[in-house]
């Protein structure tokens, strides 16, 4: 058996049905504050369209897309064909990739100007993720609140506090079974960049 790349503090944090932990200090203060500055100016924000309940509106957020090259990628009705990989984020995801031991090809960054930006109940579970895949998400700048519930019940909800320079990841099962959302909130003032690595078949 695979030996497990997290220690114990990082315990599964859903009960049944997928994994999901959380490595709260995978960036220090100070490489996080340098690729929160560096991301916030250099990558290609948009605010953009998509569909929902078959209308086209536009997302409380902003958005990026890098990846490999002719290797476009959707979600919620929209395929956006990625740019090329700037170097912080070929920095950041090789160190994901020594620490997980998975090659991701795609990151979707998601800009949140303060705490009225926000993202829907979801699951990433498109057809060319693959049966199980791995969700790795980095978090630089405010803290969030992340929740999760069961799909089938809508029970057994998790909060989990995603913090400047943390990294969570979401494995095995649990885009099947599980959702996930960041609710808006009226508490948080200031930007935060997320980063959600994901490996296309
Ligand atoms: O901003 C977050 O923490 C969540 C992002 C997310 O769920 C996604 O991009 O699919
Ligand atoms: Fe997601």
């Amino acid at each position: 058996m695979q030996k497990s790349i997290f220690t114990p503090d990082n315990s599964n944090l859903i009960p049944f049905q997928g994994e999901t932990k959380l490595v709260q200090d995978f960036f220090s203060k100070k490489p996080a504050d340098y690729y929160f500055q560096k991301l916030q100016k250099s990558l290609d924000w948009k605010q953009e369209p998509i569909r929902m309940f078959g209308k086209m509106v536009m997302q409380p957020r902003l958005t990026a897309l890098y990846g490999d090259a002719g290797r476009p990628y959707g979600y919620s009705g929209i395929s956006m064909n990625p740019s090329v990989w700037t170097t912080e984020l070929l920095e950041i995801k090789e160190k994901l990739q020594v620490f997980s031991g998975i090659v991701f090809t795609h990151v979707l960054c998601n800009y949140y100007r303060d705490g009225q930006d926000s993202m829907g109940w979801h699951r990433d579970n498109e057809a060319v993720l693959g049966k199980n895949p791995s969700i790795a998400s980095i978090t630089f700048g405010s803290t969030r609140l992340f929740q999760i519930r069961h799909y089938e019940t809508k029970n057994h909800k998790i909060d989990i506090p995603l913090t400047h320079g943390s990294l969570l990841m979401m494995s095995g099962e649990s885009q099947h079974h599980w959702e996930h959302q960041l609710p808006k909130t009226k508490k948080v003032l200031e930007p935060r960049i997320n980063l959600t690595f994901r490996k296309l078949l």
